[in-house]
């Protein structure tokens, strides 16, 4: 299927996540600062997709440090901790950061060479997390067809191909099991009403959109068979860090008795860290929230509480569905 990121004579080439829906166009990007600056501000968005851009990046750095076959590695290092710290939260970057810094010692050829693995695996990991993850919704769910709620975007967007909870409801739909999608338009940068809502026109699944704070009142009212959401990190506990909005639709879900199903591949399990109380949340700008389109929808200099994500905690899941299985 059609990806949403590559390598391409020296570049990373992504899909360019601000511009849509109105324009699906793609960026190409040389440097490593070009690279950062587009995930900083969501350009390359979805804890997988920054994983594998964050990689390449690194494998930039290497390039570019590299001089008659001999590799700074304190350049290339310094570059690597500014591209894992682009965005704190989804541990899948500074996972795929070091894991290419594993490779540093045999040159820029072998740190792109890990780089490139990480691209070519990452849609074999979503189809394999996926189809668990659709077995498991099967086996939970008696009625059919499925009606699905989902937040934020999973799909191949936040990906290099397939995604997660997106992914899995890709899956269901090819079998013939989804009646229709709901999801939040994920205020304050509408992942769900530009990229979820574009991904799911694409692939000809039903749909519907709407306001964040409707997915617990559709759930209350008997509207969604089941919750599926993706990850930034997952702790030892089974804590979950996802996009701001997914612990009240967990809480809403468990009110409802309806199952709540986390799908994300291995790389963003961080047995580190034991609870979701250690997870750094990334907190954004104000103008996120007191602007709209550009225009002011608050008082000038009102302050804001803006965190990127939310912890769900362990007891209102009812599982981790990855690629090597389900977990809870
Ligand atoms: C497969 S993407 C999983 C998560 O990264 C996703 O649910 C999410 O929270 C994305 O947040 P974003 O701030 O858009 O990068």
């Amino acid at each position: 299927m059609a990806r949403s990121l590559a390598w391409e004579d020296g570049s990373v080439v992504a899909v360019d996540q601000c511009a849509l829906p109105h324009d699906y166009r793609e960026l190409r990007l040389r440097t490593v600062d070009e690279v950062i600056d587009a995930i900083k501000r969501l350009a390359i968005r979805g804890a997988p997709a920054i994983g594998v851009a964050g990689a390449l990046a690194v494998a930039i750095s290497a390039e570019l440090h590299t001089v008659d076959g001999r590799c700074d590695l304190d350049a290339v290092l310094a570059d690597a901790r500014r591209i894992a710290d682009a965005r704190p939260t989804a541990v899948n970057l500074s996972w795929a950061v070091d894991r290419v810094l594993t490779r540093l010692d045999g040159g820029a050829a072998a740190v792109l060479a890990e780089a490139l693995a990480i691209l070519a695996e990452d849609e074999d990991r979503n189809r394999a997390a996926a189809a668990n993850a659709a077995a498991l919704v099967l086996r939970l769910c008696e009625r059919r067809p499925l009606r699905l709620l989902t937040h934020c975007n999973t799909g191949r967007l936040a990906t290099v191909a397939w995604g997660t909870a997106l992914g899995t409801i890709r899956a269901l739909a090819e079998a013939g099991h989804v009646e229709e999608v709901l999801f939040g338009e994920t205020r304050p940068l509408l992942q769900g009403a530009r990229l979820t809502a574009w991904e799911l026109a694409e692939a000809g699944i039903a749909h519907r959109l709407c306001v964040d704070s409707a997915g617990p009142a559709a759930l209350a009212a008997g509207m969604v068979d089941c919750v599926l959401v993706g990850a930034d990190r997952v702790c030892a506990n089974g804590d979950v860090a996802n996009k701001i909005g997914t612990y009240s639709l967990a809480l809403a879900a468990r009110r409802a008795s309806v199952p709540f199903v986390v799908v994300a591949p291995v790389s963003t399990l961080d047995p580190t860290l034991a609870t979701g109380a250690d997870i750094e949340i990334e907190q954004r700008s104000a103008d996120e929230v007191t602007a709209f389109g550009g225009v002011a929808v608050a008082p000038a200099g009102t302050a804001v509480f803006n965190p990127a994500f939310d912890v769900t905690p362990t007891d209102l899941i009812t599982a981790v569905v990855t690629e090597q299985g389900v977990f809870g």
